[in-house]
């Protein structure tokens, strides 16, 4: 089974970042750049770090009218991105307009509820109920409009994978029990998120903060 671990290179100095996805390359199996990477360096920057030859996971968590997402999607065909993010309350038009638009080799999922948010933080935006429930509720419409599936926390993956059983799982907020959780609310190991179901385990400050990013990213792959 290939490395389900994606470091998340959010470093704002290209040369650091290189040198950093190099020195890791061997205990991770793909590579996420998010908004930070891209508004720093955009398309040089995604090829840069593409010579490595790891898969590129673009963390754009696109979310717009569906015309305008759809254009974004097409002007980022040519970097042959792995995996891309919209997010889901973009509403099911901008989800099935970001599917047509994108490469027949790139996934696209849908955020449905951000790892630094909880109950409180979705109440706060006008959203009644739990968190479980938001999540389980938009991963059932980014399954309608046709992606390929979902960022959730750990908390929710094994409910979504047992009701979307082909959908592919992106979950962030990994913390070994030594880590600071930092913005992060709902967290996991990343062994939990393996075993209930994810496809992806994004991890960024446990290895790119660390003092020894080769010891750590050698550490998470040894629980998995
Ligand atoms: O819900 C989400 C969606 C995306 N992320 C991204 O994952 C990494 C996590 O970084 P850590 O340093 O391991 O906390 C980061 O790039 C986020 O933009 C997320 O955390 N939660």
């Amino acid at each position: 089974m290939s490395n389900p671990v994606y470091l998340a290179l959010d470093l704002p100095q290209l040369d650091a970042a290189k040198a950093l996805a190099e020195r890791v390359r061997a205990h991770i199996g793909g590579i996420k750049l998010g908004l930070e990477f891209f508004c720093a360096h955009g398309h040089h920057g995604v090829h840069e770090i593409a010579h490595l030859g790891l898969p590129i996971f673009l963390d754009l968590k696109l979310h717009d009218i569906p015309n305008t997402v759809a254009g974004a999607m097409q002007a980022i065909h040519v970097l042959e991105p792995a995996i891309v993010t919209v997010h889901a309350s973009g509403g099911r038009a901008m989800m099935e307009d970001a599917k047509a638009a994108a490469g027949n080799g790139t996934r696209v999922v849908a955020v449905t509820m951000l790892t630094s948010m909880d109950d409180r933080d979705l109440v706060q935006t006008g959203v009644a109920g739990k968190a479980h429930d938001h999540v389980l509720r938009l991963a059932e419409l980014a399954q309608a409009a046709g992606l390929d599936g979902i960022v959730c926390s750990g908390h929710e993956v094994a409910a979504v994978h047992r009701q979307w059983k082909d959908g592919f799982f992106v979950v962030p907020g990994l913390r070994m029990a030594d880590n600071g959780i930092g913005d992060q609310k709902r967290v996991v190991t990343p062994r939990r998120a393996r075993d209930d179901g994810a496809s992806v385990l994004v991890v960024g400050r446990p290895i790119n903060r660390a003092d020894d990013p080769v010891a750590a990213a050698r550490a998470i792959e040894a629980t998995l």
